[in-house]
């Protein structure tokens, strides 16, 4: 592999158990495929092993943070902005600029790193892709690997696809999207890739893998002398954005390319980090390219961080969009911080994706995401995201009518009046209902989503929303807070409570209803039972855990030779 003549003390060549050439150290213990091995070469190996060896006590001590956080937050504390970082929020100063090649982002479209998927959203028409090994990905070996593989093919510019039943072959078009990635959050392990006896961190292998594979090729045909370029998510401090600085940086110089190459998109996704934005684009100034209203993730961290809280209950969750207030300041000072730092302050998913089969209901689907889009560009948004190819066409139309004729707003909408957004603003509970139907859609969406997680898909259309592990995680933690303090649903008149008792009336007549939907076959093929027992244990557990997909890890780790597997 070429440009990695600065990775030192290369150890000698060992056989491991599954079969794949590995570095003292490492045990690879998903399945072998000689495919796979292509992407699992000692060299690529080696790369991953050297930034988890620097990085993990790195990474430990900023999840014991999170941890101490979260006992604050459990003790009645509120996020706030840090009093120390204060001279450094109030001072001038800017990120690197950004790169030409990425500085009209207007629509970016989404997606799990599949390969049909990977070649419709790179011809898409949308500016960027972002390829996902979060919230759309479920982090399966085959996931994983095939995902790499369709990345290196794609960045190399030789992917194709044949699809057998319609006889079509998939390639790329002439001009493609840019491509972005996301690593998963630094709490998910990669149980699959072992470093000296521990399983290394997801985010890591993600990175690592990509990164080693693709650098050279994709700054030749994508990045114009930059990248490759990434999206972060789930952070909580700007410790944990340092710690990704120091990866960029210690990458860069193994690869033999400037400081700054790399650059990255944070979301801001969690209700801790919005009080950190300044200092996570500080963190990252010289590899940043702005922030993201990663708005359902954050949505599901404002009921975790308050999880202790019974003053600050969520109405049901289609009541919470952005126009409540406190979504609505996060995105106001979102933007306000990225231009103030001349870099991108991305918008967010609108979650309707087009309905086939009903033209009316399209249209009226449409609708709503062109009026999100419309608040979006007005707002002085640089770009969103799409879910779907078929929504590129309308939010290109808005953003192209609203932005005035420049690749970006970032001088153009500097949102000063966003500088008097304060954290009551920002923590402002949103108001709303709730009711039996918010109960019952949470739990049906819920438990179908794990069930398509188990079975490998980590994003699926579901009453014609797209749901992914951000959107499920807001109907987990909303039934448990509800469960939790007994809530009154106040939305149909009734007055019941959410009790223990009417829970698991609920989880039965929702799983009959899930049966009668996806039809008895596919219901008794599918995994809708384990769903449903680990989706209920959550939604009922004495304290919330930490992430639904934590959990449910464990139930998708294979290793070979065959073998226990939980962690
Ligand atoms: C909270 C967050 O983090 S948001 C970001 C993470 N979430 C995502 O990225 C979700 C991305 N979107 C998707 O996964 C899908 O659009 C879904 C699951 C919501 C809907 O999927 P489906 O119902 O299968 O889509 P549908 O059948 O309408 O697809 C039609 C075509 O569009 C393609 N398509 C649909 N969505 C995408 C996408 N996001 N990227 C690329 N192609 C896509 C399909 O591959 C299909 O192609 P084909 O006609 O060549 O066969
Ligand atoms: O990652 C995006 C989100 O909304 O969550
Ligand atoms: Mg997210």
């Amino acid at each position: 592999m070429v440009g990695f003549e600065n990775l030192v003390e290369v150890p000698p060549m060992r056989k491991n158990p599954v079969g794949y050439d590995v570095p003292e150290g490492v045990d690879i213990r998903g399945r072998y495929d000689a495919e796979f091995a292509t992407i699992l070469t000692r060299d690529a190996l080696q790369f991953v092993a050297s930034l988890q060896r620097q990085f993990a006590t790195h990474i430990k001590y900023a999840m014991d943070c999170r941890n101490e956080a979260k006992l604050r937050y459990n003790r009645g504390a509120l996020p706030a902005f840090d009093p120390a970082t204060k001279p450094l929020r109030d001072a001038d100063w800017l990120c690197a600029p950004p790169p030409p090649a990425i500085a009209d982002r207007r629509v970016e479209i989404t997606g799990p790193v599949e390969r049909k998927m990977v070649i419709n959203a790179l011809n898409s028409g949308a500016k960027v892709f972002m390829a996902d090994f979060e919230d759309a990905l479920a982090p399966n070996w085959e996931n994983l690997m095939r995902g790499h593989i369709n990345l290196r093919d794609a960045v190399r510019g030789t992917i194709s696809y044949h699809d057998k039943a319609r006889n079509r072959v998939y390639k790329l078009n002439e001009q493609t999207a840019k491509l972005f990635v996301r690593p998963r959050g630094w709490h998910l392990p990669e149980a699959h890739v072992l470093i000296d006896g521990h399983p290394a961190a997801g985010c890591l292998v993600d990175f690592g893998l990509y990164f080693f594979h693709n650098w050279s090729a994709f700054r030749r045909n994508q990045g114009q002398g930059f990248g490759p370029f990434f999206y972060l998510p789930k952070m909580e401090h700007s410790t944990e954005a340092r710690i990704w600085n120091n990866v960029f940086t210690a990458a860069e110089k193994m690869a033999g390319i400037e400081n700054g190459s790399i650059r990255a998109t944070v979301l801001i996704e969690t209700l801790p980090a919005v009080f950190q934005m300044d200092e996570i684009l500080y963190e990252l100034r010289d590899h940043s390219v702005g922030l993201n209203c990663g708005r359902w993730d954050y949505i599901f961290s404002y009921v975790k961080t308050f999880q202790a809280h019974p003053d600050r209950l969520l109405p049901d969750r289609v009541l919470v969009g952005m126009a409540q207030h406190f979504m609505r300041s996060y995105s106001d000072l979102l933007i306000r911080t990225c231009h103030r730092r001349g870099v991108h302050a991305m918008g967010g998913m609108a979650a309707q994706i087009p309905i086939r089969d009903d033209p009316r209901a399209n249209e009226a689907a449409l609708e709503l995401v062109r009026k999100d889009k419309l608040r979006e560009v007005l707002a002085g948004h640089d770009g969103t995201w799409a879910a779907h190819p078929g929504l590129i066409p309308a939010i290109a139309e808005v953003f192209d009518a609203h932005m005035g004729g420049g690749p970006n707003q970032i001088q153009s909408a500097k949102r000063e009046d966003a500088a008097g957004v304060q954290a009551e603003d920002l923590l402002q509970t949103p108001r709303g209902v709730r009711s039996m139907e918010g109960l019952r859609l949470n739990t049906r969406v819920g438990i179908q989503y794990v069930a398509a997680w188990l079975t490998g898909s980590g994003s699926v259309p579901l009453y014609n929303l797209m749901e992914d592990a951000a959107t499920a995680e807001i109907s987990r933690v909303q039934n448990w807070q509800w469960l939790k303090y007994g809530v009154e649903l106040d939305g149909d008149g009734l007055g019941v409570r959410v009790t223990p008792e009417l829970f698991g009336r609920v989880v039965e007549e929702e799983m009959e209803r899930i049966e009668r939907e996806v039809g008895k076959e596919r219901f008794s093929k599918g995994m809708y039972r384990e769903a449903c027992k680990m989706f209920a244990r959550q939604c009922t557990a004495p304290s919330l855990d930490d992430f639904l997909t934590l959990d449910a890890y464990n139930h998708i780790v294979l290793h070979h030779p065959l073998a226990s597997s939980r962690l």
